[in-house]
């Protein structure tokens, strides 16, 4: 199996609150983006308090509250599966404070990660404020949830959208990368990917690659897996008959989204 790709790995750290993946700089070859699936049992807590970095909570699914030093959300959350294809509550929280995800109902909450040094404002990113974005023609057709998108100031370093693809089509295609620090052509950006699949027996293949192609994996994803992104370009196609989601993560040392396109395929864009 690539060591881009990371199974579901259940862990119950205390009753009711399970760790499903935890992916960090000492378990990946990744410095900026870490990331973390939970799922809560209702009435059951997760805390953490946050050093040099900042965090994106996404209810997933089901309803959270989060409180953040005094500061309480509640009921956050609006669907009990992603493929309801509506946007999600979300709360960025900055570095050195604490917070605590409770479970309302039964929950599954992404934690997204990234360095952040200056401590700004938590915010709770309503649902109905996340912005809609439809891309794409022919069978490269997506739309994507803007979370946390360079376009919002909120944040340090982290970046988050959720991406939905629709059977037969592709995304995060024609391939493109961010793996170099060299705007205003491109801009250096770490990314997960956070795979479920409608219906869940289904599986996308995603292939990350470089230039030289001293990294190419082809991977089968699967419902609940993550695929780690260090560098490279990388594509996901969805078989006919499902319907893939990701929630993405990236990072790097300046918050802009700049891609490059692979020069074999950029053709796709001039259709
Ligand atoms: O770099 C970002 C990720 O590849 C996806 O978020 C991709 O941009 C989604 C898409 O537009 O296909």
């Amino acid at each position: 199996m690539s060591h881009l790709l990371r199974k579901p790995n259940k862990k119950e750290i205390e009753k009711g609150v399970i760790v499903v993946h935890e992916v960090t700089s000492e378990n990946s070859p990744l410095e900026y983006v870490g990331f973390k699936v939970i799922d809560l049992d209702p009435n059951a807590k997760y805390s953490e308090l946050l050093g040099n970095q900042e965090c994106c909570i996404v209810a997933l699914t089901g309803k959270i509250n989060v409180s953040v030093g005094d500061e309480n959300f509640e009921n956050l959350g609006t669907r009990e599966s992603v493929f309801e294809k509506i946007p999600t509550d979300s709360v960025y929280v900055s570095n050195q404070r604490h917070f605590e995800v409770e479970g309302v109902t039964k929950a599954r909450v992404a934690l997204c990660y990234s360095p952040s040094e200056r401590q700004l404002p938590t915010k709770w990113i309503k649902a109905e404020n996340v912005g809609i974005e439809h891309r794409g023609i022919l069978n490269n057709k997506r739309f994507v949830h803007n979370i946390l998108p360079d376009s919002d100031p909120s944040a340090n370093s982290l970046l988050v959208v959720e991406v939905f693809t629709e059977s037969g089509n592709w995304s995060s295609y024609p391939p493109h990368k961010h793996d170099r620090d060299n705007l205003p052509n491109e801009s250096l950006l770490e990314e997960t990917y956070y795979h479920e699949m409608d219906p869940p027996q289904g599986f996308v293949f995603q292939r990350v690659y470089t230039d030289d192609r001293s990294l190419d994996e082809t991977m089968t994803v699967e419902n609940g897996d993550v695929v780690i992104v260090p560098k490279g370009y990388h594509p996901v196609g969805v078989p006919d008959g499902y319907t893939s989601y990701y929630l993405n993560v990236m990072a790097g040392p300046k918050r802009i989204w700049k891609f490059y396109n692979d020069p074999d395929h950029e053709w796709i864009l001039k259709r």
